[in-house]
């Protein structure tokens, strides 16, 4: 069987629904709203974080089962119900409207899964087993948050800010790529990550000399 295409999504104001109200529907949910989706769940009963995020407007919660004209406008669905049956139909609705669905409880049937996910700012490690293990995913983004601390998110911003800058000189990519290459090349990390400041003005410096000098 092929495996599965990784991408990173922006939800920044897409339509998300959850059909479901339970602790899974709760972790999907938490995860969607940190990406700023605009979520709505279709649960007669739901867990007391979502009646919260509820009041506080954060969550459209609609306090009933689901119904299909729900799925009207839904960018992707999260299925989440104690009920297989249930989630094999609303799935098989998913499909016929082209809509994207992850249901919980049928890994076979998902069109996407959820990864674990270690994020340092911008940088993000995402981790799948393709259901085979989510334990297992789980654990090893633990042992990377040893590996992989703030400091690559500081330097990940740096070298976003100073590529721009690059990017709108009229050096020609050659030189462009040699630049690259020296940032990362560098001890930039390493100096971040002591916390020595001037050092990591300096290395900059050196690294962009070609270019302003
Ligand atoms: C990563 C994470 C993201 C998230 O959900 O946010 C995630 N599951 C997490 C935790 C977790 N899930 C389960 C346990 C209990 C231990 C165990 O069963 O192993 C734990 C551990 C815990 O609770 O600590 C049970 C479970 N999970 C699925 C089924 C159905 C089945 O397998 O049939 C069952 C059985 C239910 C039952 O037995 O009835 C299915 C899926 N879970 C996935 C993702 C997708 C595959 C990801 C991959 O590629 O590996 C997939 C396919 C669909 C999806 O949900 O997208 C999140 C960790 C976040 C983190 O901590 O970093
Ligand atoms: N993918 C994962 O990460 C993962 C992890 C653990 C469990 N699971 C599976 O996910 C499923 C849900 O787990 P849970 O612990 O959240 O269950 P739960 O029993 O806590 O919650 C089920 C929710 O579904 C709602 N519901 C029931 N009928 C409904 C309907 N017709 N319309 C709308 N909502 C309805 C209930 O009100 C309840 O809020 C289980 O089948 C479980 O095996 C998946």
């Amino acid at each position: 069987m092929a495996h599965l295409y990784p991408i990173f999504l922006n939800l920044v104001g897409k339509n998300c629904l959850i059909v479901g109200g339970g602790q899974v529907a709760e972790r999907k949910a938490a995860n969607l709203l940190e990406h700023e989706a605009r979520v709505r769940l279709v649960s007669p009963r739901v867990e007391n974080n979502i009646a919260a995020w509820a009041d506080e407007g954060l969550v459209e919660w609609i306090p009933r089962e689901f119904q299909v004209q729900d799925l009207m406008g839904a960018f992707m669905v999260f299925i989440a119900t104690d009920t297989g049956q249930l989630n094999q139909m609303i799935t098989e609705l998913c499909r016929e409207q082209g809509i994207l669905v992850n249901a919980v409880d049928d890994p076979p049937n998902c069109d996407f899964y959820v990864p674990s996910v270690l994020r340092r700012n911008s940088l993000a490690l995402a981790v799948s087993t393709e259901g085979k293990s989510p334990l297992y995913a789980a654990r090893l983004r633990r042992e990377l948050e040893d590996i992989i601390g703030w400091e690559h998110g500081e330097y990940v911003d740096i070298l976003g800010r100073l590529r721009e800058e690059v990017k709108a000189s009229d050096l020609d990519i050659t030189q462009r790529r040699e630049i690259f290459s020296r940032l990362v090349d560098s001890d930039l990390l390493e100096l971040i990550k002591a916390g020595q400041d001037e050092k990591v003005e300096e290395r900059i410096k050196e690294c962009m000399s070609s270019w302003r000098d």
